[in-house]
């Protein structure tokens, strides 16, 4: 299996969880395409896979002269994965979006190798868009999805299997508040934060808060609290956490943003969560990813917008103070989690290969 695609946490994350369960319940070989500037060159060996390298440009929010190179150097990157495919043969090609997904998915159709789609969000990316109508199968999170693929099916996002093994929280202990901003990090809770945490420290004595930056913004974070006179007793502030899903079991509500990974988590690991939806997300999937979770109860949602340091310290206090309405609204979020998405995408490409 060739596993095509990358850049965020969005695309890397879901498709480990997807080639664990290839190579572990189906004993397929399992390798990646993906480019050097994504987060899979970390994440993919970490995890034991070989990861291939293309070159593949930026489209979205670069200069028109960016874009135009992009668009002329498509086809050298549709060659290379020619090649690739020539080599490794594998009986499937999984797109998960992001920027070898598409010269990689493109090739793949070309040499009439299978494929299958995956796509979390509402509204598929550039490279999903373009190769949607070719691949052999779809997996998506949304039924309205299904409509830009062939073959599309409804699977949820799959999410690391350590998230469902979650013990739900007992009410009256310590409280922990997990905040992050997912792989780039959230400017708006980097520079948020830091100018509440100390009423918040103070209203709750035994509060412990773990603040997630993204890559580029742990040091200013941080000086952003020690200005603000914050001490790190009870605060850590960290660039990247590598095992979420311990971080998601100590902490008793979640701020983030509105991700498909990130709330698909919040669903499987059942915890309240405070959403603040990205807003430059191509077609505000974000707002609609986090509103499914406010319609259920699981989740409260603050428009970037009209957040305020006085709203945002409100509502997290609120929640805080509430361990019945906490709890319950992990329930709530817990019935929304798809517990079998990585077995149902991984036997979708299993039956692709036979
Ligand atoms: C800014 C942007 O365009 N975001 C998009 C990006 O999300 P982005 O990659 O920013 O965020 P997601 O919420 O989808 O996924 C983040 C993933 O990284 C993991 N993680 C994050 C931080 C950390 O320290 N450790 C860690 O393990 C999270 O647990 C999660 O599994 O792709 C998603 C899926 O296509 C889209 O829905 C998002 O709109």
């Amino acid at each position: 299996m060739l596993i095509a695609g990358g850049g965020t946490g969005g695309h890397v994350v879901p498709a480990l969880a997807i080639a664990r369960e290839l190579r572990d319940t189906h004993g397929a070989e399992v390798r990646f395409v993906g480019t050097a500037r994504g987060l899979e060159t970390r994440l993919v060996p970490e995890a034991g896979f070989p990861l291939e390298l293309i070159k593949v440009g930026q489209l979205k929010n670069v200069s028109l002269a960016t874009r135009a190179r992009t668009i002329f150097d498509l086809p050298l990157g549709v060659l290379r994965c020619v090649e690739l495919l020539r080599s490794f043969r594998p009986n499937v090609v999984v797109g998960v979006g992001g920027y070898a997904s598409g010269p990689a998915m493109m090739a793949a159709i070309l040499l009439r190798v299978p494929t299958l789609a995956f796509e979390p969000n509402a509204v598929p990316g550039l490279a999903n868009r373009l190769v949607g109508k070719h691949v052999n199968a779809a997996a998506v999170n949304l039924e309205e999805t299904t409509k830009y693929f062939r073959n599309a099916r409804v699977t949820g996002t799959p999410v690391r299997p350590e998230f469902f093994a979650i013990a739900p929280k007992i009410a009256g202990q310590p409280k922990r508040l997990l905040v992050f901003g997912a792989s780039q990090g959230a400017r708006v809770l980097n520079e948020t934060m830091p100018k509440i945490m100390g009423r918040l420290l103070k209203k709750f004595p035994e509060l412990t808060v773990v603040h997630q930056t993204g890559a580029r913004h742990g040091q200013t974070t941080s000086a952003a609290y020690v200005h603000a006179g914050i001490g790190f007793e009870r605060l850590t502030v960290t660039p990247y956490l590598d095992d979420m899903a311990a971080e998601f079991a100590a902490a008793d509500l979640i701020l983030c943003r509105g991700g498909a990974s990130s709330v698909a988590e919040v669903a499987a690991a059942g915890r309240a969560a405070v959403l603040i939806p990205f807003p430059q997300a191509a077609d505000d999937h974000q707002r609609k990813n986090a509103e499914a979770f406010v319609a259920a109860g699981a989740a409260e949602l603050i428009v970037e917008a009209e957040l305020t340091e006085e709203r945002l310290l409100g509502v997290l206090s609120g929640l805080l103070a509430d361990d019945r309405r906490r709890i319950e609204m992990g329930q709530r979020a817990r019935a929304l989690a798809h517990p079998g998405a990585v077995r149902e995408i991984a036997g979708i490409a299993a039956g692709l290969a036979s």
